[in-house]
């Protein structure tokens, strides 16, 4: 199927994918039917564990590998086969930076840069400090890259994906080994881009960092898309914890696991677990009629984990 046309009030979607499947030579089937629609505009998160497909799924976006069937466009051109014209527009930061340790930041950059052949060379300084600046790095700009923290590297890779304005960043794991400090600063500069109008394109086998940054998200796991959309909506989906406060933990555990709650855990005065489907004035009613002083019994709100599990009725492994 063709991607909506600038005609319809919906913007076309900076990334479709119909059918999308890659089986290595080994005989690995990495990505399976993939249909994946990443509208424009949108910080979007795909999600999956370690192994889960990601990675073969940005190599044949990127024009990189060819899929064994199926389709995908991006910035409504089909790839592979549009991938000299739409490259330009696409900012790629994926398995880390290649970057020359014995080179300053900025030369890197100025590498970077003259590699391209649309750059004018006229304005490479300019570009390159404008970059620089850009992802924080300025003052360090004369430094030798060997001498960068991970986090340091990482933002110049981004520099360098923002060398010229893109439609689209596409960023693998970019938090990936890096201090919460480090994972900070990539997710504030990945907020300030989308701000901008690029549409963020981020692989992460972290949910909370899904979370925090995306707008919308896929999960992925052993190859399949399980869901995708919102992420408003992808937990909404889901019914989050129990959770009872009361001086009588232990008293309330029971008469919650007879309640039908599942998953029961203590910690204090606090007792939670997974509700059960029915009406939860019920359970609360038959704490109280047991004797137990119910100080506080709240629903908290789902996260994408919760939706994740009661998806897959798997537990989101993070290992690897
Ligand atoms: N070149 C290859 N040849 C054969 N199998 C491969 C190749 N690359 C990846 N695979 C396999 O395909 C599956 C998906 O791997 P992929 O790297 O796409 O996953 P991922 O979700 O990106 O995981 P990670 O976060 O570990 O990179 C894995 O089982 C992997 O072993």
């Amino acid at each position: 199927m063709e991607p909506a046309s600038a005609t319809g009030e919906e913007p076309a979607p900076v990334i479709a994918t119909r059918g999308l499947t890659k089986r290595y030579r080994g005989g690995q089937l990495a990505v399976d039917g993939l249909d994946l629609t990443v509208p424009a505009g949108s910080v979007f998160g795909f999600l999956g564990p370690n192994g889960s497909g990601k990675t073969t799924t940005i190599r044949m976006l990127m024009g990189l590998i060819d899929p064994t069937s199926g389709t995908a466009h991006v910035l409504g051109r089909p790839m592979p086969g549009a991938t000299r014209a739409v490259l330009p527009e696409v900012g790629a930061l994926i398995e880390g930076p290649a970057l020359y340790g014995f080179l300053s930041g900025r030369d890197n950059l100025l590498r970077y840069d003259s590699a391209d052949p649309a750059a004018d060379p006229r304005t490479r300084r300019a570009r390159t400090a404008a970059a620089l600046e850009r992802v924080g790095l300025a003052a360090a700009g004369g430094k030798k890259a060997r001498a960068y923290s991970l986090g340091m590297k990482q933002r110049l890779g981004l520099a360098a994906a923002l060398l010229r304005p893109r439609r689209l960043l596409v960023l693998d794991e970019p938090t990936n080994g890096l201090d919460p400090q480090g994972m900070r600063e990539i997710r504030g500069l990945i907020r300030e881009l989308a701000a901008d109008g690029t549409t963020v394109f981020l692989s992460s086998h972290l949910l909370d960092e899904i979370e925090q940054v995306c707008t919308h998200a896929a999960v992925m796991t052993r190859g399949r898309l399980v869901i995708q959309g919102a992420v408003a909506d992808l937990s909404a989906g889901a019914r989050g914890r129990l959770a009872v406060t009361t001086p009588d933990p232990a008293d309330a555990a029971r008469v919650l696991g007879e309640q039908g709650v599942t998953d029961l855990t203590v910690a204090g005065e606090t007792v939670t677990g997974e509700p059960p489907d029915r009406d939860l004035a019920e359970v609360n009613a038959a704490l109280v009629a047991a004797g137990v002083r119910v100080r506080g019994f709240t629903l908290e709100r789902a996260s994408l984990e919760d939706a994740f599990v009661a998806l897959t009725g798997e537990g989101f492994d993070v290992a690897g």
